[in-house]
C-alpha cells in the first residue's frame, strides 16, 4: 500500500501552470509552501469502478510509486518527494527538471553529433541500470520519457514509470503495450517481456538521435508492427551516410528479435561507442 501524506496537497502547495498531460495524468508546475522550492504535480486520475475504462487501477499506481520509491535518488532518474490522495486522484510531488524534453531538443538540431548522442545514451544506460539491477524494466523508452535538467547541459533525467514492472521470476508480464514506434517485437507479439525489451527501445532512441528517422514507423500502428515484427529496417539512407560503424553496430546489437541475444545494459555501457573514450 501507499503511505499517503495525512494533510491535504494544496494546504501544502502552490499549483501553477500544466507543463504536461497523457491519457490519465496531467502534469502541473507547483511550489511547496514550506520550503518554496519548485516540483512537478502528476494528478493520476482514479479508476472508480474496475470495470471502467477510464483512470487507472489502484494497484497500477501502486506499481508506479513502489517502483519511484525503490528506485530513490539516482541521478539520472527523476526522484520522488510525496504522494498525496485528494479523493479523485492521487498526486505524485516529484522532482522538477526545467530543461524539457530530450525530443524537443533533437527536434530542433533535426539530429545530434555522435559525441552528444553517446553521451545522451550513456546517460539513459547508467538509469536503465540502475532499475535494472533492481530487476525493474521501464517498458515505455522513448525520448519523450528522457528530460534535460537544464537547456544547455546534457544531464539527463529518465521519467514515467507507469509501465514500468519489477520483472520478478514469480509473475509473467505480457500486457504491457508502450508506443508503437518503440515497442519491441516480443510485446507486439504478446511474449514474456524482460529487461531486454528496453535494451531495444534503447536502440531505437539511438537510431532516432543519429539520423532523426525513426527506424520502424509505419503509415499505419499495423504497418509499424509489421515492421518491427520482421526487424525491417536500414542504415542505408541518406541519414547515416555520415555515421560510424562503430555507431550502426551498437544499434545492430540491439536491434534483434531474440531478446537474449541483444546487449545488456552493462555490455551496452562497455560498448567502445558508448564507453568514455
Ligand atoms: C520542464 C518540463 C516540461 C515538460 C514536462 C516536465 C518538465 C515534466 C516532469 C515530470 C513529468 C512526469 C512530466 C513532465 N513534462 C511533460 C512532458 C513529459 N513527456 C516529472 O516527473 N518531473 C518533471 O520535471
Amino acid at each position: 500500500g501507499i503511505d499517503y501524506s495525512i494533510q491535504p496537497f494544496e494546504s501544502l502547495y502552490e499549483v501553477y501552470e500544466e507543463i504536461g498531460s497523457g491519457q490519465f495524468a496531467v502534469v502541473r508546475r507547483c511550489i511547496e509552501k514550506s520550503s518554496r522550492a519548485e516540483y512537478a504535480a502528476k494528478y493520476i486520475r482514479k479508476r472508480r469502478v474496475a470495470t471502467s475504462r477510464r483512470g487507472v487501477p489502484l494497484e497500477a499506481i501502486a506499481r508506479e510509486v513502489h517502483v519511484l520509491q525503490t528506485l530513490d535518488k539516482h541521478q539520472n532518474i527523476i526522484s520522488l518527494h510525496q504522494v498525496f490522495d485528494n479523493g479523485q486522484h492521487v498526486i505524485l510531488v516529484l522532482e522538477l527538471v526545467r530543461g524539457g524534453e530530450l525530443f524537443e531538443h533533437i527536434s530542433e538540431r533535426e539530429r545530434l553529433s555522435e559525441e552528444e548522442a553517446s553521451s545522451f545514451m550513456h546517460q539513459i544506460l547508467q538509469g536503465v541500470k540502475h532499475m535494472h539491477f533492481n530487476s525493474i524494466a521501464h517498458l515505455d523508452l522513448k525520448p519523450e520519457n528522457v528530460l534535460l535538467l537544464s537547456k544547455n547541459r546534457q544531464h539527463i533525467k529518465l521519467i514515467d514509470f507507469g509501465l514500468s514492472r519489477m520483472l520478478t521470476h514469480a509473475e509473467e508480464v505480457r500486457d504491457i503495450m508502450g508506443t508503437a514506434e518503440f515497442v519491441a517485437p516480443e510485446i507486439v507479439n504478446y511474449e514474456p517481456l524482460c529487461l531486454a525489451t528496453d535494451m531495444w527501445a534503447i536502440g531505437v532512441i539511438t537510431y532516432i538521435l543519429l539520423s532523426g528517422a525513426s527506424p520502424f514507423l509505419g503509415d499505419t500502428q499495423q504497418e509499424t508492427y509489421n515492421n518491427i515484427t520482421a526487424v525491417d529496417y536500414t542504415f542505408d539512407t541518406e541519414d547515416f551516410s555520415g555515421t560510424s560503424d562503430l555507431a550502426k553496430d551498437f544499434i545492430s546489437q540491439l536491434l534483434l528479435k531474440d531478446a537474449r541475444k541483444r546487449l545488456t545494459v552493462e555490455q551496452s555501457l562497455a560498448h567502445p561507442w558508448i564507453a568514455p573514450q
